[in-house]
């Protein structure tokens, strides 16, 4: 007799996320070239490159904040470029992006940081009188509870640790209820053991099930190979402003790391 299989977590084979071919220049340097790469729900992807590869760039891209010159990114086949009226709303919902400084709003409690993140779900006038309803108030608790705040619901943002900050962030992204989780440099402005649980919150969330339809896909950019390592179930390496290694983390050995780097 055979001993049993250890469970497979399913990774559905579709991808959630598609980035093809993007290109972006400034004044006739190539930031970004010829980038492609996906990402499935419940996955996370770690990008990692030296400084300077184009990383920034690369996200910027993927959260729609600035288009590139060429090629797409696609989420759930619809690009986001492209996208206007409701179909951009919806997408802006689905797309979640979580800043290496938090971007929260230091004057008001992790609960109304929290709360900006169902401004997507809205009508417009509840967002700007800040009036939300019963349920999205104890959606965002919720929210504030999955990433172990709940405590600290109406304490003031910026009095909140650094961690805590990238906590509340995770939180207003998760009250989005996206189906992407983008992270450029997460856990930069964390001390290691913080940047680790973070990460590992991170994880977590893409396993699920998170919101209506399971789980979310994670892409987010790290400076550690350890980090990565960790935390991401595949690693994608940028040097140079292209893709230079798209691997499970499993094969990403020292020899890929020192080779992204360029120390061999
Ligand atoms: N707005 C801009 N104007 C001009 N050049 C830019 C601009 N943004 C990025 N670049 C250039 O594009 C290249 C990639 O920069 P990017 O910030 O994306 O790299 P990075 O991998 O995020 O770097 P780091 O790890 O140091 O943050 C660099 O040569 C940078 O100088």
């Amino acid at each position: 007799m055979h001993a049993p299989l250890p469970p497979v977590r399913a990774i559905p084979v579709e991808p959630l996320m598609r980035a093809e071919r993007l290109a972006k220049a400034f004044g006739g340097h190539a930031a970004l070239a010829d980038v492609s790469f996906s990402v499935r729900a419940g996955e996370v992807v770690a990008v990692l490159g030296p400084s300077g590869a184009g990383k920034t760039t690369l996200f910027r891209c993927l959260a729609g904040l600035a288009p590139p010159d060429a090629g797409s990114v696609r989420v759930w086949g619809q690009d986001i470029a492209r996208t206007a009226g409701r179909d951009r709303r919806r997408l802006a919902r689905d797309v979640a992006v979580v800043f290496q400084q938090f971007n929260l709003v230091g004057r008001l409690t992790a609960l109304d940081n929290v709360l900006a993140g169902r401004l997507g779900h809205v009508p417009a006038w509840r967002g700007w009188s800040r009036r939300f309803g019963r349920a999205d108030r104890l959606l965002a608790l919720e929210c504030l509870d999955r990433v172990g705040l709940l405590a600290k619901a109406e304490q003031r943002a910026d009095t909140l640790s650094g961690g805590q900050q990238q906590r509340v962030a995770i939180a207003r992204a998760l009250a989005q209820r996206p189906r992407l989780i983008v992270a450029d440099e997460p856990v930069a402005s964390l001390d290691p053991a913080t940047a680790a649980g973070v990460l590992d919150l991170l994880r977590d969330i893409a396993r699920g099930p998170q919101g209506d339809d399971g789980a979310v896909g994670v892409v987010c950019s790290l400076h550690q190979v350890d980090l990565a390592r960790a935390a991401a179930d595949r690693i994608i390496g940028l040097a140079g402003g292209r893709v230079v290694a798209d691997l499970p983390t499993s094969l990403f050995d020292a020899a890929a790391a020192a080779r992204l780097y360029g120390n061999s």
